[in-house]
């Protein structure tokens, strides 16, 4: 029987790196719905290529247009907020792949696992706006929640065959971003074009600007927090620059297991796909004697203020990673719009979690409603800020 996958967020960069999966494993895999944003015509494409029975779109614009170029009365197509919980829910899918960028995740991925889903999950944002909620979600509805993250798939294939209470902590492995050896002085004025120069990966924009704050790796530490029960003392950051240790585990007894492979979402997707089978992908072999060494170093908290105020977030606890979350979208666009500078973007964060009474996390509602007061007081920020600079 084939697998049938929900994908929400298929134009994305993760979105087209699974359907490669679906490519090279049409035996194993069929596409059951689809989600895409603004790149309707990828979506077109991706459509007429997987034949999907649901299609979700932005807006009823965006549906209209697409259901006059298929033409196609078997397959339906939605929008907005309803259409994405709908495909994530789609009857006939076994797991939901989870990749939009940002909190918009939220929604649609609670509702998978409230249909039952498995999840794929790559949308980090998910876990850092309501991780207990959604993880106490999945363990009530019985589904399993399996990392796409390339740390996170990592730790989960360390984990394999862990009895007990046996690890000591983790140690998520960073890049350190283009701006690894940037002094201080001068990262104040570094460029949009530098800052999506990501030296290891291809990814979407606001996750690439993500690395080079190294709020990713902030973001990271929180997911880490709820997808494996740790506390945040257990969770440790180690940069490396060739991302070719995907992650490690500490045991108590002093060993390290770690996952290592080329650079390539390709195979975290699938290990998320096919758990806990491993299928055949096509990527280039791992050569270490070619690499040749492998090396590690702390993150500086000076340089990289982010992963100081995710760890800040999760010590707060209740609604501040939600907010941290939000400010941080909101000041990445406003980065990628030229709006700020990069140096700012730690600096409106610090100050949007100061400004947040931080309330208890009871329900989903109350996620969405720190999600709300974080963006509205980051924009808030930004403008007052422009305001003193004209
Ligand atoms: N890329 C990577 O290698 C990795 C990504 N991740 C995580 O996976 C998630 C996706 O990342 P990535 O694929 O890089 O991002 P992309 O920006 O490449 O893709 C995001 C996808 O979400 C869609 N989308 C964006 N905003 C909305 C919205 N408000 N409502 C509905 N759909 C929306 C986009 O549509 P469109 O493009 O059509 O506008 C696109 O399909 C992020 O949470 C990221 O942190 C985690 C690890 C690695
Ligand atoms: C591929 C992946 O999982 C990204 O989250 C990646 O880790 C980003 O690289 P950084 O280590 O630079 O944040
Ligand atoms: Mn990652």
């Amino acid at each position: 029987m084939r697998k049938g996958l929900a994908l929400l967020g298929a134009t994305g960069s993760i979105g087209c790196s699974t359907l490669e999966i679906v490519d090279a494993h049409p035996d194993r895999f069929r596409v059951c719905s689809l989600t895409g944003g603004r790149n309707l015509q990828r979506l077109l494409e991706q459509v007429r290529c997987y034949r999907p029975s649901l299609v979700g779109v932005l807006t009823a614009r965006d549906a209209e247009w697409l259901r006059a170029e298929l033409r196609d009365d078997a397959i339906e197509v939605c929008h907005g907020e309803e259409g994405l919980v709908r495909c994530a829910a789609v009857p006939g899918a076994d797991i939901t792949v989870s990749a939009i960028v940002g909190a918009a995740g939220l929604v649609p991925t609670m509702a998978a696992i409230e249909a039952g889903k498995d999840i794929a999950l790559a949308n980090k944002e998910t876990l850092v706006t309501a991780g207990p909620l959604v993880m106490a979600a999945a363990r009530r509805r019985g589904v399993s929640i399996l990392p796409v993250d390339s740390e996170h798939s990592a730790i989960f294939q360390s984990l394999q065959g862990q009895q007990g209470n046996a690890v000591r902590r983790v140690i998520l492995t960073a890049s350190g971003g283009p701006f690894r050896e940037t002094c201080l002085a001068d990262l104040q004025s570094v460029t949009l074009a530098q800052a999506l120069n990501h030296p290891n990966w291809s990814m979407g924009q606001k996750i690439t600007i993500d690395s080079a704050t190294m709020m990713n790796k902030g973001l990271e530490v929180i997911e880490a927090r709820w997808l494996f029960d740790l506390e945040p003392r257990q969770i440790d950051v180690h940069i490396h620059p060739q991302s070719i240790i995907h992650s490690m585990v500490e045991y108590r007894d002093g060993s390290v297991i770690a996952q290592l492979g080329v650079p390539d979402m390709k195979a975290p997707i699938a290990y998320a796909l096919s758990y806990p089978e491993r299928i055949e992908l096509p990527l280039a072999p791992l050569d270490l004697c070619r690499l040749g060494q492998l090396t590690f170093s702390e993150p500086d908290p000076k340089r990289f203020g982010c992963l100081g105020l995710a760890y800040r977030a999760l010590e707060l606890g209740g609604t501040a990673p939600a907010v941290l979350n939000a400010a941080n979208e909101v000041v990445v666009q406003a980065f990628l719009d030229g709006l700020i500078g990069f140096m700012e973007i730690p600096k409106l964060i610090a100050s949007a979690l100061d400004r947040h009474q931080v309330q208890a996390l009871d329900s989903i509602d109350d996620a969405l409603q720190a999600d709300r007061w974080g963006r509205e007081q980051t924009r808030q920020l930004i403008e007052a800020g422009e305001e003193v600079a004209r």
